[in-house]
């Protein structure tokens, strides 16, 4: 249903007076998802996942290039493709709540973003994601963040599209909530609509998600079955991916020590290779290519 291939995406930037230079934030990236699936995107803060998100739909800012192609239900994304497929086939659930719209009530906005939903359709999402009678009458300003979050995902959930993107949908809700907002993804996956679900929430992710896309200064390390994350990590392919797992909370709560390289640093090996406890002299010499392993894909050419 989606396929992301080969996509890099680079901005123009002014450095001193009039020179320019192009800066790669994201890197040969690949991922795809078969129709009813859910795949969870996870990685830090700055790898580069709500770009991706904003090259399928089209809406980088003007600066940005790109390179690559993606296919949605096979058929090419060009720039006229994305705007046509936008709110429609394709629905939104952004990660910032200054998409909506400030001078209108929410429950019109949810109808109008959904491309014509039923008002009754809209109440049942609110319903279920426990926003109160009297919201659809309100101002984006009169909401808190979790309320005004529940009603980005509204739009998504009644708008009837092939494919949702879902961008960090649930920060600052309630558990409760999140548990029935996760819940819902999921049927809507099982009655075949397609979830793309970036999280910084590894827990969510592996609750609802099929497959596991973990990415690492731009582009994806490894993709995972969910079930390949379980017991002491060793189903997982590269050594980013098991230290993710092993930083949860349930599991031994150990912190990758470094961070991430910055867009500008150019690194000529993999790019965990600073970070990595299994790294050798030929990890810095080139950068990694995908390579399918036991059913998965991983970046890294120690992996077994
Ligand atoms: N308009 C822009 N111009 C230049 N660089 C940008 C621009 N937008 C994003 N970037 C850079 O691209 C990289 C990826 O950003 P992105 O927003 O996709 O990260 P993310 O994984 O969604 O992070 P978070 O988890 O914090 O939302 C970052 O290094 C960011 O600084
Ligand atoms: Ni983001």
């Amino acid at each position: 249903m989606l396929e992301v291939n080969h996509l890099s995406i680079s901005f123009l930037q002014y450095e001193k007076g009039l020179k320019q230079q192009q800066l790669k934030v994201i890197k040969d990236l690949s991922v795809s998802v078969h129709s009813g699936e859910i795949l969870a995107v996870v990685g830090s803060s700055g790898s580069g996942k709500s770009l991706l998100a904003h090259a399928i739909l089209g809406i980088l800012p003007t600066n940005a290039t790109t390179e690559g192609t993606i296919y949605f239900d096979g058929v090419k994304l060009t720039p006229e493709k994305k705007e046509e497929f936008r709110g429609k086939e394709i629905s939104f659930v952004p990660q910032s709540v200054n998409f909506l719209d400030p001078l209108m009530r929410v429950g019109t906005q949810v109808r109008n973003a959904a491309r014509g939903a039923s008002t009754s359709a809209q109440r049942k999402a609110f319903e279920r994601l426990r926003l109160a009678k009297d919201v659809e009458q309100k101002f984006p300003f009169q909401l808190s963040g979790g309320m005004a979050r529940r009603v980005l995902a509204s739009t998504a959930m009644v708008s009837g599209a092939k494919l949702i993107i879902a961008d960090e949908p649930t920060p600052g809700m309630d558990p409760t909530v999140i548990k029935e907002a996760l819940k819902y993804f999921r049927e809507l996956a099982d009655s075949g609509c397609t979830v793309l679900m970036i999280t910084h929430d590894i827990g969510a992710a592996l609750e609802i998600a099929d497959k596991i896309a973990v990415f690492y200064a731009g582009t994806t390390v490894e993709s995972a079955m969910v079930n390949d994350f379980s017991g002491d990590g060793r189903l997982l392919r590269h050594p980013y991916s098991k230290a993710l797992w092993r930083a949860l909370p349930q599991n031994d709560f150990l912190p990758i020590p470094g961070s991430q390289p910055l867009p500008y640093a150019n690194l000529p090996g993999c790019l965990f290779e600073p970070r990595c406890a299994f790294a050798t002299t030929e990890c810095r010499q080139d950068e990694p290519k995908p390579r399918e392993i036991r059913n998965g894909i991983v970046r890294c050419i120690h992996a077994t």
